[in-house]
């Protein structure tokens, strides 16, 4: 008995030891992430951002890497790895370009992820395994133009006609959507019930009733699309629920959960890509004789940089590592989208300052992680949200 636990222990320590060092599959995984981002993300990244262009071919590249579907079994199709490997990834991606991040992200954790929890085995072969190769890529449709945090106020509805479902209503701000080929579609199917008469359904991309507004023009992440999905008596087969009828709220809370940690390391990236642009630049860059790197307030800066990109690290990979030995994870996962989408604002806000002028133009990143970085405080919760859940979780704990 005594032994057992003392394996326990040791266990438990060896999870906590990869908050300080990596194992070594996941060291390959960011190094070849790493490398991919420099070798085909970081050139074009600008191009990407100022023509709103799609990224087909590196999205196909991840897509054979693996990168597509992280969690998804071998057998499906995917890469059969955990979300620990998953937040890596994201991270040294989105550091190459934050707008491959958000795509690779929905895919994954919205589109994928709830699939993979509660669709039937029918559903996984269909609905993704032709998602793993980059070759189509899914969308997420929970938003709408009257409610994105309220999201249990959803006024698309479905109702049952014969064998089918019949769906109305405008889902809004649904990112890859002019790129996608399906969606999961949030509506009430019982309003009596208000969030639990939510249901969650699959549609695929293009399909009769179903229509895309116009592609926002955003302030970031512009190389991903970002649209209405306007739904007008669209019909899909009874089959096409996705869990229990009525379940749609619970699903869709629980794939946050686990997007969070996505975004915590979108973030990261774009902190991380700040901090390298910042710290370059001071060894660079002479001002009254010598580089600015040896002025104490840019010094003050980096640091101030380096550590709120290391502790959001730290706060993301707990989060996923609470997530991979299946405990609960939803506290850590918004302290971790808390921590790191501010990480990412206040990094590139200095990597601007750390640059001067060059901060200010199009010729060096800086500003576009400035503009990249604001995204991550809002969409999938925003801070306010995050902050609503963490106390939320942190008073149960400490209730009478
Ligand atoms: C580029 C982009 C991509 C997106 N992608 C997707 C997607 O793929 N799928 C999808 O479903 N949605 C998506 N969204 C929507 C996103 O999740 C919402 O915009 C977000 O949840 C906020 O909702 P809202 O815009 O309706 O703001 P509101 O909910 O109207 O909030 C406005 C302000 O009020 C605050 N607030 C609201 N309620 C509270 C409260 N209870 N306590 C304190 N403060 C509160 C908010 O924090 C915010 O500051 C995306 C949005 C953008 C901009």
């Amino acid at each position: 008995k005594n032994l057992s636990s003392l394996s326990l222990i040791i266990s438990g320590c060896r999870t906590l030891s990869q908050l300080a060092e990596l194992p070594e599959t996941h060291q390959i995984l960011r190094q070849t992430c790493r490398d991919f981002a420099d070798r085909e993300l970081i050139p074009i990244a600008a191009k990407l951002d100022k023509e709103h262009l799609y990224p087909t071919k590196q999205i196909q590249e991840l897509g054979s890497m693996g990168v597509m579907a992280m969690e998804v079994p071998e057998e499906l199709g995917g890469a059969g790895m955990d979300y620990l490997a998953y937040s890596l990834a994201i991270e040294e991606i989105s550091r190459g370009c934050a707008s491959t991040g958000a795509v690779v992200s929905v895919n994954n954790s919205l589109y994928i992820g709830p699939i993979l929890k509660f669709g039937t085995e029918e559903q996984k072969k269909c609905w993704i395994t032709p998602f793993t190769s980059g070759e189509q890529v899914g969308c997420f449709a929970l938003s709408e133009p009257g409610n994105g945090s309220d999201a249990g106020a959803a006024s698309t509805v479905a109702r049952q006609e014969g064998d089918e479902w019949v769906l109305n209503g405008t889902k809004a701000w649904i990112t890859n959507s002019w790129d996608a080929s399906a969606t999961i579609v949030f509506a009430t199917t019982d309003k009596q019930l208000k969030h639990k008469g939510i249901s969650a359904f699959l549609i695929p991309m293009p399909h009769p009733g179903l229509s895309l507004g116009k592609k926002e023009d955003k302030l970031g992440i512009r190389a991903s699309s970002t649209a209405n999905i306007i739904l007008e008596d669209c019909r899909i087969p009874l089959d096409n629920i996705l869990g229990p009828c009525g379940a749609g709220f619970k699903i869709a809370m629980q794939t946050l959960d686990s997007g969070r940690i996505g975004i915590a390391a979108q973030a990261l990236g774009i902190a991380q890509a700040s901090l390298e642009c910042a710290a370059n630049y001071a060894h660079k860059r002479t001002a009254f004789g010598a580089p600015i790197g040896k002025l104490q307030a840019i010094q003050f800066k980096l640091a101030d940089m380096a550590m709120a990109v290391e502790s959001a690290r730290l706060l993301t990979w707990k989060a996923a590592l609470l997530r991979d030995s299946k405990k609960p994870f939803t506290k850590e996962a918004a302290m971790a989208k808390l921590a790191a989408s501010e990480a990412a604002t206040f990094c590139s806000h200095q990597a601007i300052q750390v640059l001067g002028g060059m901060g200010y133009v199009a010729d060096m990143p800086a500003e576009r992680h400035y503009r990249d970085a604001r995204i991550t405080e809002i969409y999938e919760g925003t801070s306010e949200i995050q902050r609503l859940v963490i106390a939320g979780q942190l008073l149960k704990e400490y209730q009478l």
